[in-house]
């Protein structure tokens, strides 16, 4: 039976209501519509093709992409496509391009910094295209320690003006997105200073470009970084270099939403917090989250399909061979990567809610849920990211010898998402910071304030300390309390232990040096403990269909065992389980891979079908 025949007989017998599934995975009937109606329009467009990519030169790679952005733009002029059509179709074209970081974090920052005279002078020209913005951050020399940047803006009371200025070669703005070639503008991240003190990084607008010939400003010199991992990918984005030699701006161009400096040059940090500088990254990693659902689930399609219609060994009497999906270890690799694509959709889900409730919250100085806001963004980016790249590569390699051809779409998709490891924050350095959070949190357990959130299990630290998981049977831990009950236990003992262990050394400083590792495992173990949680707050939700809730309780146990059999070593050494309960989840684990695999073959099969048209399918 041919492939596509195999999977249309699948279908039919689908043991859920698939049309509800798909609502599910979108997130709604609305977000679905909006998907499929905007893939079927850049699936359909010839100029949107991507076969090619990986056969054409840099120069002719970042030509295509200029082309598919301004086809885009005209497109969504024409068809008059609203914000979150343009954003999907701007996703769907599928190619990193100078208008992610236009519409993705130029824009985001001058609504989240500026003022309100500042979003009314900059958003109308960027929202037209009339100029184009860039986020330049990150330096030669600094790109984790925003703090360690060099270039300075110093303000000149003779002239109401900053002068920009990169004073080393350290400091030369390096990486941002859409800088080597096409911005007009940059956000640039400086050290403020007046009458000779520094106070911190700011931002700032500066016109790079001449929005007559395009050329360079006097004291600009801006360029292209040159290739970068893999042949396609990343490099039809044109990420750049830049230096600035004294170069004067005016003073409303720094962004003066968080801090001022007045006309005499008196420095006013405004009562919000300074981290709020930071916010654009904030912004950038809870759709990172969202992201990591979509790139996870594209390799998933691909490796799934591959699964079903490779045959290898077993043939009987001149029979078929047998799908290499019958492989224990092929489901055993590639269930759980299924079944955290899911996870990873839902957590995006709530993490864009928890973003949105911030962003609420600080317009009515409200900053009391910005920390645990930093410690999500930045944990979930890094856990999502990691895992996904790790599970792209998995899903190459779970797909033989075609994994490795271009053809397949692995090696390209693999390519373009694995610097999500690194951008918008290294995901050690990133993990470091929730650790922060966490012992914060453990060193004011007992001061009376009550940890709330997604640390409010902190707050039943003593129970969680000395609990024992009711598990006697393998179906025990299909139970979703005794699941929880465990990730909260592992979670609250790793973080207690580093908090001790920290009192050994003299200072917290050189505690937090020694027991990094430590740290960021505990970071881990939290953050798992929260998608874990959000996965079941979403099976408590209402959800419509025949057999839907059925099939993600399986994918949502899928996820949690897995995770649980592969920290088992966490989970043991804390003693939150025995080594017993571990073998007897790893033996519900088996028992739920065969019933994901036969029982309910057209959800697999469903995903992938779901997962190739809402992404655009692969070429494989
Ligand atoms: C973009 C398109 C969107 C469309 C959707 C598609 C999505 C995916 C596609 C993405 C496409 C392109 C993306 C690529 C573009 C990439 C861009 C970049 O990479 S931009 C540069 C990113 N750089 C970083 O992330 C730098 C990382 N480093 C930091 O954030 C900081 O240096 C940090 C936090 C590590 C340290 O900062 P600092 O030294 O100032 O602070 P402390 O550690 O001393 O902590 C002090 C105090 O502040 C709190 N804190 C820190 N950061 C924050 C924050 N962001 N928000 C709130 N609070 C923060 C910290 O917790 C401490 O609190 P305390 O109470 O004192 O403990
Ligand atoms: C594809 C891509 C696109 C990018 N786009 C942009 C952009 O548009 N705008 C922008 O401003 N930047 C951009 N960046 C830059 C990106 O934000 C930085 O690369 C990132 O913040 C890491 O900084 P770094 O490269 O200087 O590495 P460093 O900060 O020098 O870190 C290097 C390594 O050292 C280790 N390390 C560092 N600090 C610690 C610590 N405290 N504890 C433990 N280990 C540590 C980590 O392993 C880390 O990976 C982009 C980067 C890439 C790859």
């Amino acid at each position: 039976m041919e492939a596509l025949d195999y999977h249309a007989e699948e279908r039919r017998k689908a043991e859920f209501d698939v049309e509800e599934m798909k609502i599910v995975w979108a997130g709604s009937r609305q977000a679905y519509e909006i998907s499929d109606r905007v893939a079927r329009l850049v699936a359909s467009d010839p100029v949107f093709r991507k076969d090619n990519r990986t056969m054409l030169s840099r120069k002719d790679l970042f030509k295509d992409t200029l082309r598919k952005a301004a086809h885009a733009w005209k497109r969504i002029i024409e068809l008059r496509l609203s914000e979150e059509e343009a954003s999907k179709l701007r996703f769907f074209v599928d190619q990193p391009v100078f208008t992610d970081l236009h519409w993705g974090m130029f824009i985001p920052a001058i609504k989240g910094q500026g003022n309100e005279e500042q979003q009314q002078k900059w958003l109308p020209m960027a929202y037209k295209m009339q100029i184009i913005g860039c986020y330049a951050q990150t330096e030669l020399g600094h790109g984790s320690n925003v703090q360690g940047l060099e270039t300075t803006a110093t303000f000149d009371p003779e002239t109401d003006e900053f002068v920009i200025h990169s004073p080393t070669l350290t400091s030369s703005k390096w990486w941002p997105g859409g800088l080597g070639k096409v911005s007009t503008h940059a956000l640039i991240y400086a050290r403020l200073i007046t009458d000779g003190q520094d106070h911190g990084v700011h931002g700032f607008i500066v016109q790079l470009r001449s929005l007559d010939d395009h050329l360079p400003l006097p004291g600009i010199t801006v360029g292209d970084i040159g290739m970068k991992f893999g042949s396609g990918a990343y490099n039809s984005m044109d990420n750049g270099v830049l230096r600035f030699d004294h170069v004067r701006i005016l003073r409303d161009q720094m962004l003066m939403g968080v801090s001022q400096v007045t006309r005499e040059g008196k420095f006013m940090q405004s009562d919000v917090p300074r981290q709020l500088v930071y916010g654009t990254m904030v912004y950038v990693r809870q759709k990172i989250v969202a992201d990591a659902s979509c790139a996870l689930s594209r390799a998933v399609c691909i490796a799934t399909r591959y699964s079903v219609v490779r045959r290898q060994f077993g043939s009987h009497n001149g029979g078929p061979e047998t799908q290499v999906i019958d492989y224990k270890t092929q489901q055993s690799r590639l269930f759980p990567l299924l079944a955290s694509a899911y996870a990873f959709r839902f957590v995006g889900e709530w993490l864009k809610w928890l973003y949105t409730d911030v962003t609420q919250r600080l317009q009515a100085s409200d900053f009391s849920t910005l920390p645990e806001v930093h410690a999500c963004t930045a944990g979930l980016k890094s856990v999502t990211t990691s895992a996904t790249a790790d599970a792209i590569e998995e899903c190459r390699k779970l797909c033989g010898g075609h994994g490795y051809l271009s053809s397949s779409g692995l090696p390209e998709l693999f390519a373009v998402y694995v610097p999500a490891c690194t951008y918008e924050g290294d995901n050690v350095v990133l993990l470091l910071q929730v650790a922060r959070f966490l012992m914060k949190t453990v060193s004011q357990l007992g001061s009376g304030k009550k940890p709330v959130g997604t640390i409010a299990y902190m707050g039943r630290s003593e129970h969680l300390l000395q609990c024992r998981c009711e598990v006697e049977r393998a179906e025990d831990w299909l139970k979703p309390n005794v699941i929880l009950e465990a990730f909260e236990a592992r979670a609250a003992r790793m973080s207690v232990t580093c908090a001790k262990n920290l009192n050994n050394f003299a200072n917290q400083e050189e505690g937090f040096a020694q027991l990094a590792t430590d740290l960021a495992e505990a970071a881990v173990a939290h953050v798992q403990l929260i998608i874990v949680s959000k996965f079941i707050e979403k099976l408590q939700q209402d959800i419509p269909g025949k057999g839907v809730k059925r099939q993600l309780e399986i994918l949502f146990n899928v996820y949690a065992l897995s995770l649980l059999h592969k920290h088992l070593g966490d989970f043991v050494a804390s003693g939150c389980i025995t080594p017993k309960q571990g073998a007897l989840a790893n033996e519900q684990l088996r028992l739920l891979y065969s019933q994901v695999h036969f029982d309910n073959p057209s959800l697999l099969l469903y995903m992938v079908l779901l997962l190739e048209r809402l992404l655009q399918s692969t070429s494989f």
